[in-house]
């Protein structure tokens, strides 16, 4: 498939969500920008601390959107077994991962080079794998194809949602709502959940185009979600942000590994929650420049989206109540046209 710039900026004001047509603004290189602090919040002692993590994260997700969480109970053991198996998973055979293919219409399974953002008009660099509780009947590999896999994912992901409805916990306090309304609003045993862990593999670099780079390893976006949890690991880098209220500037700062931290950013979903209060943030993946490590990049990332049937209303009602299910669809389609 070939892309043309100019093709994409006219197609671009055909979105109807304000937020993708913001996205469509965003795909130029920018400038770099390391001043801007990336906080991170102690989550220890939970609930006898919550008033003050709430302060420090709403303070946080104001300020720049992406904050890092520390002591958040997920053991580094838990986080280094989920990256092993999803290089396993990565590592098997096309014709294995083909039988578990990326659904549109649910977002879920294996895709490869087939997400275009609408900031880049390109497709990322690299394959994904997102797992979402209810829509996985025919999409796990088998036992014997990679022992261990579905039961390491499903308790990694349900680990990541309990720290997710922690800090959203907090987020609903500041906002006024009652304290579990967005746990109730990400309820895993209802059919209609939709919170989603994607597994990422940006591809090693080969030599003979090291040097001509002009593809992004994931296009400058925000998320979907009410809020993202990602997981990267040390030596791995590349993630980049630029604060959505400073997008005008499109400048970048980059977000290295750090150990087991979890980083964390507010998605478009709570951005509308929230009457725009809380921001959501553009991010992006770059490709490594000559110099740096150019083998694959893995990363893992939680996506705490409302269920399907959630109603997003802020509480000063700033925008039409939209379901989350609705709110979804406009999104994936815009990202995954070609199919
Ligand atoms: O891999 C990363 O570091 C970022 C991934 C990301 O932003 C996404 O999948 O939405
Ligand atoms: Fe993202």
């Amino acid at each position: 498939m070939k892309f043309n710039f100019q093709e994409i900026c006219m197609t671009a004001p055909a979105y109807d969500l304000t937020e993708l047509q913001k996205e469509s603004r965003m795909g130029a290189m920018g400038t770099l920008d390391t001043a801007r602090e990336i906080r991170r919040i102690d989550l220890s002692n939970f609930e006898a601390r919550k008033a003050e993590i709430a302060d420090q994260l709403w303070d946080a997700a104001v300020d720049v959107g992406f904050f890092q969480l520390v002591n958040h109970g997920i053991r580094p053991q838990e986080i280094q077994a989920a990256f092993a198996m999803a290089e396993r998973f990565f590592a098997l055979p096309e014709s294995v991962k083909q039988q578990y293919p990326h659904k549109k219409a649910l977002n879920v399974g294996w895709e490869s080079r087939a997400q275009v953002r609408p900031s880049t008009g390109t497709p990322d660099q690299k394959e994904s794998y997102q797992i979402t509780r209810p829509h996985m009947a025919d999409l796990w590999p088998t036992e014997a194809e990679l022992p261990g896999f579905q039961a390491t994912m499903l308790a990694f992901e349900r680990k990541s949602w309990g720290v997710g409805m922690q800090v959203l916990s907090c987020f609903a306090h500041k906002l006024g709502f009652a304290d579990d309304f967005f746990t109730r609003a990400h309820d895993p045993e209802h059919a209609d959940y939709q919170s989603t862990l994607r597994l990422l593999h940006y591809y090693a670099i080969p030599p003979e185009v090291q040097d001509k780079l002009d593809l992004w390893r994931a296009g400058a976006h925000t998320d979907f979600d009410c809020l993202t949890l990602l997981y990267q690991r040390q030596g791995q880098g590349g993630l980049e942000v630029c604060p959505g209220k400073e997008m005008d500037a499109q400048a970048w700062t980059p977000i290295p590994p750090d150990g087991d931290a979890i980083t964390c950013n507010i998605g478009d979903m709570l951005m509308r929650w929230s009457d725009d209060r809380l921001p959501s943030n553009f991010h992006r993946v770059r490709n490594p420049q000559p110099g740096e490590y150019m083998g694959p990049r893995y990363s893992l990332a939680f996506f705490a989206q409302a269920n399907r049937s959630a109603l997003i209303e802020g509480p000063a009602r700033k925008y039409p109540a939209i379901s989350a299910g609705d709110y979804l669809k406009q999104r994936v389609a815009a990202n995954f046209k070609a199919y």
